[in-house]
């Protein structure tokens, strides 16, 4: 049998092909793996008309996002959220008594939305849609066998979607204490007195704060000298300044020398300091998991352990797809969620592309960090200097900012000078970084102008609700097209240095 075969390919839209003889497999695509893209791969095959098979080896469905990332970290910083609002109008007599956190209910109320959550991805959901969702852990034979357990599944194409895990750093000592990571902190029963945090990555300062919020001492160790350097460096020393105020104890650019258990707490060595904690967690970026996959034995690269996909999210081998953190790209559910589209389209037989020219991503911290498309530095690297524009719009000048007293951060947008059009309109919109309150929520606005491509001028013109923390994109956009003297424009004396 060869992929080209008749069979079950567009048997949803013809009949006639149903009755065709199928190939001696038991399902035309297997996915391994049943998180975020798994799940989304699964249901988009069988949308095809597919008959899908989905293996995971946990016994539920959901992966990360649900059980180990998102869902129960947002759970968390949203408590910690609420009780740092209610601390701030307590300081400013509005609040009589100051409110007292109970870290039992936190973790209660997690749970119950981690269960309200994973109840969307519950096996009967599947079934009821026809795919068999099979318990194990999956290994290739070939390419088109997978044992799990001692059972057989032949597939005529598969979907690799099997996610990551924490990576553990080369730090000496570490492997004899006790440490946390995303898979472990979230059963956490007590709050930690004193919490050390190595890595400041999203997890790190999420986490960091959420926790120092709650009560907890936390000191975090990052190896780098400054926050979320992917970003435009005020955006870095914005957020370093609110986790400073708020009592977080940064120590960045610092390297552990080792790490080392004193009776019940852990010691971290750094250059001229030892700093202490009761907890640690280890934050430090992702490792592949596919070294027991079998990929090696049926041809599929990998680079590092993570899967090599062209835009079609197809691996080196036919009929073998991937999709996810697996394939080592943006560790972020909603790229995992389109690439799992894209494989599972692909493995039942159409032709889908991936596009990620236009991704959002949030780190959940406050205040919130959101970005799209180009920062500053990559736009000028991409486009040329002259070709680039770059505005910011503090958020003291945005009025729902101030009336919430929460008027830090800035509302930042890069375009560059179009082909033939040059900067008409303002040009085209190529990135935009929000920091604020609700950041998270206003950078879809941008996404979506990146989106259709439009001039940065259509974010000035479009009429914004006032007081939304929106009118701050439109004022930002307005620096770039002014429409004339309105109070939507943002004027000068709000100018960068400011932010
Ligand atoms: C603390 C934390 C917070 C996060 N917050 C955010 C956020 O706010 N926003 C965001 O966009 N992203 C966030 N992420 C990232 C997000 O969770 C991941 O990008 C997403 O879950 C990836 O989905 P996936 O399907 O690729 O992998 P996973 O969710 O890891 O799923 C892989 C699945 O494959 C299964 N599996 C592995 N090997 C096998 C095998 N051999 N056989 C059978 N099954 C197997 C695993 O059990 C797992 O269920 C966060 C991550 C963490 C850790
Ligand atoms: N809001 C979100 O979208 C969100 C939230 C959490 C996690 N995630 C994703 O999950 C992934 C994992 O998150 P993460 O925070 O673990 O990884 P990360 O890659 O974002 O950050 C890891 C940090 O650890 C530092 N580090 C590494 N080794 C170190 C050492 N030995 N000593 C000190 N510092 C060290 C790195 O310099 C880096 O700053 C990320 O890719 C992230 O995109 C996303």
């Amino acid at each position: 049998m060869t992929d080209a075969e008749p069979g079950w390919r567009g048997a949803r839209h013809d009949p006639e092909k149903r009755r065709l003889p199928r190939p001696p497999f038991s399902f035309d695509v297997a996915v391994v793996g049943g998180g975020t893209a798994g799940l989304t791969a699964a249901l988009a095959a069988g949308h095809e008309g597919a008959r899908v098979a989905l293996v995971e080896r946990e016994g539920r469905l959901g992966g990360d996002c649900t059980y180990y990332g998102c869902v129960p970290s947002k759970a968390l910083i949203d408590v910690a959220q609420a009780a740092a609002d209610a601390g701030e109008l307590v300081r400013a007599g509005v609040l009589v008594a100051e409110p007292r956190l109970d870290f039992a209910a936190v973790r209660e109320r997690q749970r119950r939305i981690v269960a309200e959550v994973a109840a969307d991805e519950r096996v009967d959901r599947f079934s009821a849609r026809g795919i068999e969702v099979i318990h194990g852990d999956a290994r290739f034979v070939d390419a088109h066998r997978i044992l799990v357990g001692e059972r057989e599944i032949r597939a005529r194409r598969f979907v690799i979607a099997t996610g990551t895990a924490p990576a553990t750093p080369a730090v000496p000592g570490l492997d004899a204490v006790p440490y946390l990571t995303s898979r472990t902190i979230f059963d956490l029963e007590a709050l930690p007195g004193r919490m050390l945090v190595v890595g400041a990555g999203a997890i790190g300062i999420e986490l960091a704060q959420a926790f120092s919020r709650f009560g907890s001492h936390v000191t975090v160790v990052e190896q780098l000298e400054k926050l979320l350097s992917q970003h435009d460096p005020e955006v870095g020393a914005l957020v370093e300044r609110s986790l400073r105020r708020e009592g977080v104890e940064l120590r960045l650019g610092h390297r552990i020398r080792r790490a080392s258990r004193r009776g019940n707490e852990v010691a971290l060595d750094l250059d001229g300091e030892t700093v202490l904690g009761d907890v640690l967690l280890v934050a430090t970026g992702r490792t592949a998991t596919t070294a027991a996959l079998g990929l090696d034995a049926i041809g599929v690269e990998t680079e590092r352990g993570f899967v090599r996909v062209d835009e079609r999210c197809r691996t080196s081998v036919a009929n073998v797809f991937a999709a996810g953190d697996v394939t080592g790209g943006s560790i972020l559910t909603h790229v995992a969620a389109h690439e799992g589209a894209v494989a599972g389209r692909n493995a039942a037989g159409k032709r889908a592309k991936r596009d990620l020219r236009v991704v959002p991503s949030v780190v959940f911290v406050d205040p919130e960090v959101a970005s799209v498309g180009l920062c500053e530095r990559e736009a000028r690297e991409r486009h040329g200097a002259g070709a680039v524009r770059a505005v910011a719009f503090p958020m003291t000048r945005v009025d729902r900012a101030r009336i919430a007293g929460r008027s830090e951060g800035f509302v930042k947008l890069v375009t560059a000078k179009r082909r033939l059009l040059g900067w008409a309109g303002g040009g085209r919109l190529v990135g935009a970084q929000i920091v604020g309150r609700g950041a998270g929520e206003l950078i879809h606005e941008c996404a979506l102008a990146m989106r259709v491509d439009a001039f940065a001028g259509r974010l000035a013109q479009t009429i914004h609700a006032y007081p939304t923390m929106s009118v701050g994109v439109q004022q930002a956009a307005s620096r770039l097209f002014p429409l004339g003297r309105s109070l939507v424009e943002g004027d000068d004396d709000g100018d960068r240095r400011r932010l």
